[in-house]
């Protein structure tokens, strides 16, 4: 098992190894994006590549990766907090660098590798407060788990913040295939919607296997914390801790062929199963912190 590190000007940093079983993961330093995470199943135990990362990606830290599991911090989407008017779509923590932190673990179980983003000069114009991220990656044989810690690192006497928190794992599956459960009776607001108004009013998913056969961009408020991802060859469980939500976003050729960093027909090859806290924002206190976490296993 092999975690490499690889920073945004392409240098390549092996953090752990562990002989034991074929799996690997390989994180950027710009964005602490997961761009690869490979993993046989108890049924078929080929490691085999599990996310999707778009052939004209930039991998330079240019941009975003299009592609992995990008890291969506401190805003979902364009910012709706008043306090997060400067920030860019989905905020800054994927087109920062981040630095090395620590091998938290290192042994038969897997490898875990921390990373941690403090404000910089131009995260500070952008979100003036007092925060440190860290961000743990650990991979297991047939399972990979991500962890965000967001803390309020200022004195008593600062003020407050709030935001969102998001992981967008696109996960490598034929998307024409693909079936998420169980969504049945959880609201949603479908971003495909053309009106302002049409947007912000909730629907109700009747549907017991979610499909993305037709341009798909919804917000799953409450979700349940549990989503079977699920293809005629293959599975993959998403469990999430302290995130709330769900967003499953496919854009199709409609949306995905005026995407520029999209390969032609990307959107066949993944589809985005996103746990995170998007539905409002979380708050917290100076000296006080925050987890949210997710486990990726492979079940088939
Ligand atoms: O192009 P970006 O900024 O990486 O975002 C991709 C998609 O990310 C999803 O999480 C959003 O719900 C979509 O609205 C968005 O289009």
């Amino acid at each position: 098992m092999v975690v490499t590190m690889t920073s945004w000007l392409w240098e390549r940093m092996p953090v752990g190894e562990h002989k034991a079983a074929g799996a690997s993961a390989e994180i950027l330093y710009y964005g602490a994006t997961v761009i690869s995470w490979k993993a046989g199943s108890s049924t078929n135990p080929q490691p085999t590549e599990r996310l999707f990362v778009s052939g004209k990606a930039a991998l330079d830290g240019s941009k975003p990766v299009r592609g992995g599991i990008p890291v969506v911090f401190p805003a979902f989407g364009a910012p709706t907090h008043p306090d997060h008017a400067k920030l860019s779509q989905h905020g800054f923590a994927r087109n920062n660098v981040w630095a090395f932190g620590a091998t938290v673990m290192d042994n038969e179980a897997g490898v875990s590798v921390k990373l941690t983003l403090a404000p910089n000069d131009a995260i500070k114009a952008q979100f003036d407060h007092p925060f440190e991220l860290e961000y743990v990656v650990t991979l297991a044989e047939h399972q990979l788990t991500t962890g965000l810690h967001v803390k309020h690192t200022g004195l008593s006497t600062t003020a407050p913040f709030e935001f969102q928190a998001l992981f967008h794992n696109y996960i490598r599956a034929p998307a024409n295939d693909v079936r998420i459960s169980p969504l049945a009776g959880v609201s949603y607001y479908d971003k495909t919607e053309a009106t302002e108004e049409a947007r912000a009013a909730p629907k109700l998913e009747a549907r017991a296997g979610v499909d993305v056969n037709k341009f798909t961009d919804s917000v799953y408020e409450d979700a349940g914390g549990r989503y079977d991802v699920v293809w005629p060859s293959g599975a993959i469980e998403v469990r999430a801790t302290n995130l709330k939500d769900v967003v499953v976003w496919n854009p199709q050729q409609e949306a995905g062929s005026k995407i520029g960093d999209m390969e032609a027909g990307g959107w066949e090859k993944y589809v985005c199963v996103e746990p995170g806290y998007v539905r409002g924002f979380v708050k917290i206190e100076p000296g006080q912190a925050w987890s949210g976490q997710q486990v990726l296993s492979v079940k088939v």
